[in-house]
């Protein structure tokens, strides 16, 4: 499918507002806990995660997943791939996940199994945005940036067919 032109659905001050509240808001929730992880899951969490940890003023650590399952394409291929795991110890430790869009829930319910395995003390997520519309396995977050509908959006580190991720506002694809 060729597309022409990008929409703006979510503005580059929009995102950095909610950005701001999102962080300050983690900033009360983990201050007083020690030892925070913040797993982000790559590609399309790297803008999302690299602004909002500069709103967190508490000691973290940052670790990276690559899991994929859309392959380039407009819906989720079912066919989940992690390309690179972590490398932290998160045992007895809590875990606060970063996701760039929480759409069909196949993602985030296969990344919560898998660091269950890894007995954290706890764990939480932070989606930028959720389209609850499409999901096919039943998951929440616990903070969410924008719930959104039933649209395929690019930008801010989402893509179609890889591209698009540097797009600095969250856009539709037209015609
Ligand atoms: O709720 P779901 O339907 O599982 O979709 C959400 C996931 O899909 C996208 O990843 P993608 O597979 O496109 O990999 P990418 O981040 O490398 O683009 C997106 O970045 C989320 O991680
Ligand atoms: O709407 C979307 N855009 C880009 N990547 C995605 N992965 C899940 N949903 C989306
Ligand atoms: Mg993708």
């Amino acid at each position: 499918m060729l597309f022409s032109s990008v929409e703006t659905l979510i503005t580059q001050d929009v995102l950095a507002k909610r950005i701001e509240e999102l962080g300050k808001e983690l900033t009360e929730r983990y201050k007083n806990h020690a030892d925070l992880v913040i797993i982000c899951t790559l590609k399309g969490s790297v803008l999302f995660v690299a602004d909002l940890i500069r709103h967190m003023d508490i000691p973290l650590e940052i670790d990276f997943i690559s899991i994929a399952s859309y392959h380039g394409g407009l819906t989720s291929t079912g066919d989940l791939r992690v390309l690179h795991g972590m490398s932290t110890d998160v045992k007895g430790r809590p875990v606060l996940i970063v996701e760039d869009i929480v759409d069909t829930g196949r993602t985030l319910t296969k990344l919560k199994e898998m660091l269950a395995e890894m007995h954290p003390s706890s764990v939480e997520v932070c989606a930028l945005l959720d389209k609850p519309s499409r999901r096919v396995v039943s998951i929440e977050s616990e903070y969410v940036g924008f719930t959104i509908e039933d649209l395929f959006v690019v930008g801010y580190g989402l893509d179609y067919q890889q591209l698009y991720r540097n797009l600095p506002f969250i856009g539709v694809l037209s015609e």
